[in-house]
């Protein structure tokens, strides 16, 4: 699912992001729907991200990976301001979107999460029905009536590829589907607010592998609409659904580029090393 960049989107310069010590002195100009630029991310006094700038590239999809604890879920976590909800935590830096510093206090959250969905490591559905699942997220944010919504939750499953699975039961209980259902349901529910920009964190970790599979198909056509980040432990997945890898090691970000590059010629010794198995 890997691909080559377009040859009139390459810039042959270094990238403006690329800090010192980051090797990545050959990005692409692509256009970047979300820019970290020196973000710190603290728990209490613990700092567990330092100085981190990663690019993620509109429609494309960046895979997150590194040894447990080196700061990747804490990374999603900033990009949608989803740890604004605990006292204590707090973020540095920039962290754009289309521009916009999200990390400013002034902003919308409610509107920013509709624009920065997440999905999270183990499905969790609603205790409601299949068509509820979806519609309850979407009442949140919009007025629509029965027949609009009605479309809207049909389009949500279609896209999430489980309609055809849920169609003749959109009354029984999102609680009533198989892990990997639940999963895509809640792909689903991301998907019918009309993001433009997706985390999922860990998605594939408690399914089987035909639910695995489905999932990875499913982010592989999610990018032709939406910028997409996951974050996962397997090796194998980030080359089969990313275009871009980025490698974090402590709260750094060591080293980040196309991923087919990354895990055929890494430029950082301790990537090698993690990929290769040889610590994480
Ligand atoms: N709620 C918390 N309070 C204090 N420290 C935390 C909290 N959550 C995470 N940390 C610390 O922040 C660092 C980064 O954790 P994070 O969960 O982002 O890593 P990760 O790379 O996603 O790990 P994993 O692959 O195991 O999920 C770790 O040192 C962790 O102990």
């Amino acid at each position: 699912m890997n691909e080559s960049i377009p040859h009139d989107r390459v810039q042959e310069t270094a990238h403006p992001l690329a800090p010192e010590g980051l090797a990545a002195p050959e990005l692409p100009a692509l256009p970047e729907k979300m820019s970290v630029r020196d973000l710190d991310f603290f728990y209490g006094d613990s700092r567990a991200l330092k100085k981190v700038c990663v690019p993620l590239f509109d429609r494309k999809v960046t895979a997150f990976i590194g040894p447990s604890g080196c700061g990747k879920s804490t990374l999603l976590r900033v990009l949608n301001r989803m740890y604004d909800l605990y006292p204590g935590q707090h973020a540095e830096g920039q962290v754009l979107l289309d521009g916009e510093n999200v990390l400013d206090p002034k902003l919308d959250l409610n509107a920013l999460r509709a624009r920065v969905g997440m999905v999270f490591q183990k499905p969790t559905p609603f205790p409601m029905t299949i068509y509820e699942n979806i519609a309850f997220g979407v009442r949140l944010y919009e007025k629509i009536g029965k027949a609009d919504m009605d479309e809207r939750v049909e389009k949500a499953l279609r896209g999430a590829a489980i309609w055809d699975e849920v169609k003749d039961k959109l009354n029984a209980s999102g609680l009533s589907l198989s892990g990997g259902q639940q999963q895509r349901l809640c792909i689903a529910r991301t998907v019918a607010i009309q993001p433009e920009v997706i985390l999922f964190d860990e998605p594939c970790s408690a399914l089987d592998p035909i639910s695995t599979a489905k999932v990875e198909e499913l982010i592989d056509e999610l990018r032709q609409e939406y910028t997409i980040a996951i974050v996962t432990h397997n090796m194998q997945q980030a080359v089969r659904v990313s275009q871009y890898t980025a490698f974090m090691y402590l709260g750094e970000m060591v080293e980040f580029g196309e991923t087919s590059q990354m895990f055929q010629a890494p430029k950082e010794s301790r990537t090698q090393d993690y990929i290769t198995g040889r610590f994480g």
